[in-house]
């Protein structure tokens, strides 16, 4: 069900200076902070060859960030995320599994315009885990 890894995040306490790090001593391609209101974080996407890390700083009192950042004062991996090609057959199938869907259980758009849904991480071996719903690619139409 799952497919790609889509981005890596991690939590960082000075969201500059994580960037400067990987711009400038790792030499990765950088992007401009983003702010999410809806998810309480601003996002900086750095892009590899791979995937996406994802450097993730709390956005207002209510961020679901802050008592990460709490207890990792220095910064930590926050989550995965995974691509799914139907995000609600991916959440009906994982529900029916027993595994718990955060919030109220419908995707919210989320950093790159696509829905997302998360899933707690004590169901996942101690990882929060995002899910993200990447439509697939047209079909190339067959040569007549
Ligand atoms: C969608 C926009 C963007 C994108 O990619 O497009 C993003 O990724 S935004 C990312 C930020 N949003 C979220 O994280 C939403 C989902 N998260 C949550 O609902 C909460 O953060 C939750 C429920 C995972 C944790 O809630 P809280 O901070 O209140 O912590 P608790 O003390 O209730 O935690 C319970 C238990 O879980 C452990 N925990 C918490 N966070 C993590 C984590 N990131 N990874 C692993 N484990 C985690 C925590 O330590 C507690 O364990 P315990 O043994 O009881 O101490
Ligand atoms: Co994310």
């Amino acid at each position: 069900m799952i497919g790609k890894l889509n981005h890596v995040a991690i939590a960082v306490p000075d969201l500059q200076a994580a960037s400067a790090q990987y711009r400038d001593t790792l030499g990765a391609q950088v992007g401009a902070p983003q702010d999410l209101p809806e998810h309480g974080v601003t996002v900086v996407f750095v892009t590899l060859p791979n995937t996406k890390i994802e450097l993730l700083h709390p956005l207002g009192a209510d961020s679901p960030i802050v008592g990460f950042l709490e207890k990792n004062p220095a910064g930590g991996i926050h989550h995965l995320c995974y691509e799914v090609a139907d995000i609600g057959a991916a959440r009906d199938r994982l529900t029916a599994a027993g595994a718990r869907v955060l919030g109220d259980g419908e995707p919210k758009i989320g950093a790159h315009g696509n829905p997302v849904l998360f899933l707690h991480p004590k169901d996942f071996t101690g990882t929060l885990v995002e899910l993200e719903e990447v439509g697939k690619a047209a079909e190339p139409e067959a040569a007549s």
